[in-house]
């Protein structure tokens, strides 16, 4: 019930328009109603009588009402198409701005197909429901509910013994609906799970390529398809057997009311026009029973939707701000992270006990072998997650205080790998700050070191690059993501070092530009160049989650503990 309630919040809006198209669908479905009954007119009133004046009357009067009819029928489609799309785009921009304030942990544990399958699959179906299926549903119920009654006006008696196999038929309609609830929501998922399978190969194709997986992923291709297939069986399955199962039922019925009418007729209890009326009702009821029953199981495929749509709208943003948040205004850029620990499945701690202190405008570079937590320690910082215990102070501000929104504005992020969106050079330096004028965006880029390549493409800032930014070296890339954090110009940068080494060309200008771009600011560095580290005011080694020491680059070395090994590892080459 819960669920009709929900959707009913968003139909609301729109429910003039929606009457408005029922009252249409209604006199549409009115006018065939009443055909019916001017035949058996025109058989007892005119051809028995050859009344030439009724039966032009009566042609005119078809001929004006089909009119009538033509112009509600526009009237329904315009109106119910208008209302559903409103909805379906309401529905669909809630759950996108749902899904922008789900925390990283809901990302992570979903492929991107199946989440982008929630926005495309499952709104479709709900589309579909109220598109096609509202005004079915009521046109048809109208005609069934019509046709019963003018049954039982034209013979009553005719009219029970059709009734009999309707029970039959509408209890073949509920457990199939039933069954079909169930087998929807099972296609629903497979269909997620091919979009899912289709996301993750064709952004893997590299990968899949350089190892000649090709048939392997047919193989994994094939079997996600046949599960599809299996899902989308067992529902024509369901489908197939109903039909032919209600087309059996009302054939029964039709051949006995034609048996007991005929006997009426011959023995003068009603007339031969009542009859032809009473049979084309009759055969007409089919019709919408038949559609009842497609539109009943399309609404079930909707609800499944509807189900999964709501599931997701009712996840809780994990990163969502506590009550009585505050704006954080320009900070100065001190940090400290006070004992803190971070899991992110309970009981497998990540970080334990975490505690350094960040002055502004120093570097802080975080170092430790593979898998310590160093991605981990930076992600705290703009609360993509929150700590299980302790907690992280800006300027001396809890940060679980502060609204996200204005936390994130301080803080610049640079990660290893840069993302671009698809559109021009100019937009995706613009993204650091939306207000910012040509003349900043420009100086940005200066900055990063990314003006001059940039005006060596055919069309300059306006050169449109490829879907995440693949006509780009790496080096090109990294430092136009430099430029929108230059552009956003944060106290408090976050910077993932590539672990891919560049051409010695590119290096010198992306570290340039990084050089540029941390000057002034609080920044952390998951460092995995030499200069970073020597130049560090800190270093915080990291070791299974812990920091196992701390300082900078001279006395580390000198205690000759985990980072000294490092050193010579990793960074003295
Ligand atoms: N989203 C996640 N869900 C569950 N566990 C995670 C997640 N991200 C990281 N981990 C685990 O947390 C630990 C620390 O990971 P983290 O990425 O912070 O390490 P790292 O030091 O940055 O490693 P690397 O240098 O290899 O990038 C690892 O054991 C990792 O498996």
């Amino acid at each position: 019930m819960r669920i009709y309630v929900r959707i009913s919040r968003y139909i609301k809006p729109y429910s003039l328009a929606i009457i408005s198209a029922l009252v249409c669908t209604i006199f549409a479905s009115a006018v065939n109603l009443y055909l019916p009954k001017i035949i058996g007119n025109v058989i007892d009133n005119v051809l028995a009588t050859k009344d030439v004046a009724t039966l032009n009357l009566i042609a005119v009067t078809v001929i004006v009402l089909i009119v009538l009819q033509g112009i509600f029928m526009y009237g329904q489609t315009y109106l119910m198409a208008y209302s559903s799309q409103k909805i379906i785009i309401d529905i669909r921009r809630d759950l996108y701005q749902h899904l922008q304030k789900l925390s990283m942990l809901f990302f992570e544990k979903r492929p991107i197909g199946t989440i982008m399958s929630y926005i495309t699959n499952d709104v479709a179906a709900l589309q579909t429901a109220l598109v096609n299926n509202v005004i079915d549903f009521v046109n048809h119920s109208v005609t069934l509910v019509g046709s019963i009654i003018l049954l039982l006006y034209i013979d009553w008696k005719l009219s029970l013994l059709m009734f009999v196999s309707f029970p039959l038929i509408l209890y073949t309609v509920n457990v199939s609906g039933q069954k079909m609830r169930i087998k929807s929501r099972t296609l629903q998922e497979r269909a997620a799970d091919i979009t899912a399978f289709l996301q993750e190969t064709i952004l893997a194709v590299r990968v899949i390529k350089s190892f000649s997986r090709e048939s392997y992923e047919l193989e994994r291709f094939d079997y996600e398809n046949k599960r599809n297939f299996q899902a989308q069986m067992k529902i024509i399955q369901v489908m197939a057997i109903i039909t032919p199962i209600i087309n059996i039922l009302s054939t029964i019925g039709i051949t006995a009311i034609i048996w007991f009418g005929g006997h009426e007729v011959i023995n003068g209890n009603l007339t031969s026009g009542a009859l032809i009326s009473f049979l084309v009702y009759v055969i007409n009821l089919p019709t919408p029973v038949k559609r009842l029953s497609n539109v009943y199981a399309d609404i079930q495929r909707a609800l499944a939707a509807a189900q999964r749509i709501f599931e997701v709208l009712d996840i809780e943003p994990e990163g969502k701000n506590l009550r009585g948040a505050k704006e954080l205004s320009p900070v100065d850029g001190y940090v400290s992270f006070n004992n803190v620990s971070f899991e992110y499945k309970p009981g497998k701690p990540v970080l334990t006990n975490v505690s350094f202190e960040a002055k502004p405008g120093e570097l802080i570079a975080v170092v430790g072998p593979s898998g310590a937590g160093k991605t981990t320690v930076v992600n705290l910082i703009p609360r993509f997650y929150n700590p299980t215990d302790g907690s992280i102070r800006i300027d001396n501000i809890d940060i679980d205080t502060i609204t996200l929104q204005s936390l994130r504005e301080q803080i610049g992020i640079v990660p290893q790998e840069t993302i671009l969106f698809s559109g021009t050079i100019y937009q995706n330096i613009l993204y650091g700050n939306l207000d910012a004028s040509q003349e900043d965006v420009i100086a940005a880029a200066k900055v990063a070191n990314a003006h001059n390549f940039i005006m060596e493409m055919s069309n300059g800032y306006e050169t449109t690059i490829g879907e995440r930014g693949s006509q780009l070296s790496g080096g090109q890339r990294q430092r136009i993501a430099i430029a929108r954090a230059v552009l956003k110009n944060p106290r408090i940068l976050i910077l993932d070092e590539a672990t891919s080494a560049l051409d010695t060309e590119n290096e010198v200008l992306v570290q340039q530009a990084l050089d540029r771009l941390m000057l002034g600011r609080t920044s952390f560095v998951i460092a995995h160049r030499l200069s970073t580290i020597q130049r560090a005011n800190l270093i915080i080694v990291l070791e299974k989650g812990k920091i196992v020491e701390s300082g900078d680059h001279d006395t580390l070395i000198k205690s000759g503990g985990l980072y000294s090994k490092l050193y010579r590892i990793e960074f003295k080459q």
